[in-house]
């Protein structure tokens, strides 16, 4: 792959305290002067932990698999090129549930850092870490399954006002082709019966718990005392914001994206997935995933599309 940066252009001589960044065992781990952090695993580029004012906002579940041997259970597991089960009369219709991004092993590209501290702006405390994943790094069955020229670029940014992940994706061929994207985010929150999803209110959504049927969010504010399995389409709202017991925790932020799938297990399917661990964690995590998951991209050879997340936690 061609598109590696030069090695850690990150800190300029003469200046503060700079981020530092350092790869092992399969992970990229960056922290900034502040003690925040960010830990991405290799396989499936999949950001493990995001911690800031010495808070963990990302769950992980504890039999989570981290060996390549399966997708991690938490985290921020990339969902590319198809969402849920592909529609066997689609292109992506051989490819497992959720594609195969979350499976791969992606390469780092490299980490790089600019001015001024703020996701908005970049910053010297802010740093950049780049993951590629091409055609030529995908496994056979892959390749044979989804037979396109493509190249992912996954840039996670550890900022001093939060976290933002961006996918660049590619057509690099001549035939063009069509996916989706979703950032399968699980967050940590304290106890889901006193959370609240806000910033979805009016917005139409396929429940996926009722027969994939098409209902209206009428309710400004979502409380979870159940399975949920929501697809949130075509949102008009760019945040999406977490309270706990009615304070703001999180804000999610949609770049170049328009839905958004809000996902809680509950207590029997928690039970059913031998990596989720402990069962009763469904209480400590929600995934609020932003993505285009309604119908399809496509993108012609030479074409990209960029899309992602900002996020912010708020205390
Ligand atoms: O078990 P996984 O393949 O990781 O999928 C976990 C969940 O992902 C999304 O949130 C889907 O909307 C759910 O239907 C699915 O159960």
């Amino acid at each position: 792959m061609d598109r590696k940066h030069k090695p850690s252009a990150i800190s300029p001589a003469g200046t503060g305290p700079q981020p530092s960044v350092h790869a092992e065992q399969g992970k990229v781990v960056a922290s900034l002067p502040t003690g925040d952090s960010v830990e991405v695993l290799l396989f499936g580029a999949t950001v493990l932990s995001w911690k800031s004012n010495g808070r963990e906002n990302i769950w992980v579940s504890d039999a989570a698999k981290l060996d390549g041997s399966k997708p991690v259970r938490g985290g921020v597991p990339l969902v590319f090129p198809a969402f849920g089960p592909p529609p066997k009369d689609h292109a992506t219709g051989k490819l497992p549930q959720h594609g195969f991004a979350r499976n791969s092993h992606w390469e780092y590209l490299g980490s790089s850092s600019s001015e001024s501290g703020k996701l908005s702006s970049g910053g010297d405390d802010s740093v950049k870490l780049d993951f590629g994943l091409g055609t030529a790094e995908l496994s056979e069955e892959a390749r044979t399954a989804w037979p396109f020229d493509f190249s992912l670029v996954y840039s996670v940014t550890l900022a001093k006002d939060g976290l933002s992940t961006m996918l660049n994706v590619q057509n690099k061929g001549e035939k063009s082709f069509e996916f989706q994207m979703l950032l399968h985010t699980y967050f940590k929150i304290d106890d889901i019966s006193k959370v609240a999803i806000n910033g979805l209110g009016s917005t139409t959504y396929i429940d996926k718990m009722l027969n994939a049927t098409e209902h209206q969010q009428t309710d400004p504010s979502i409380r979870i005392h159940g399975e949920v399995d929501r697809v949130y389409k075509s949102i008009k709202q760019d945040t999406t914001s977490i309270t706990q017991d009615g304070k703001p925790r999180l804000d999610i932020v949609r770049e170049g994206l328009s839905d958004s799938v809000v996902w809680n297990p509950w207590i029997e399917k928690a039970k059913g997935m031998g990596d989720f661990e402990p069962k009763e964690g469904y209480k400590k995590m929600v995934c609020v995933e932003v993505g285009a998951v309604d119908g399809w991209q496509k993108l012609e050879g030479g074409e990209s599309f960029e899309g992602g997340m900002r996020c912010t936690a708020r205390y």
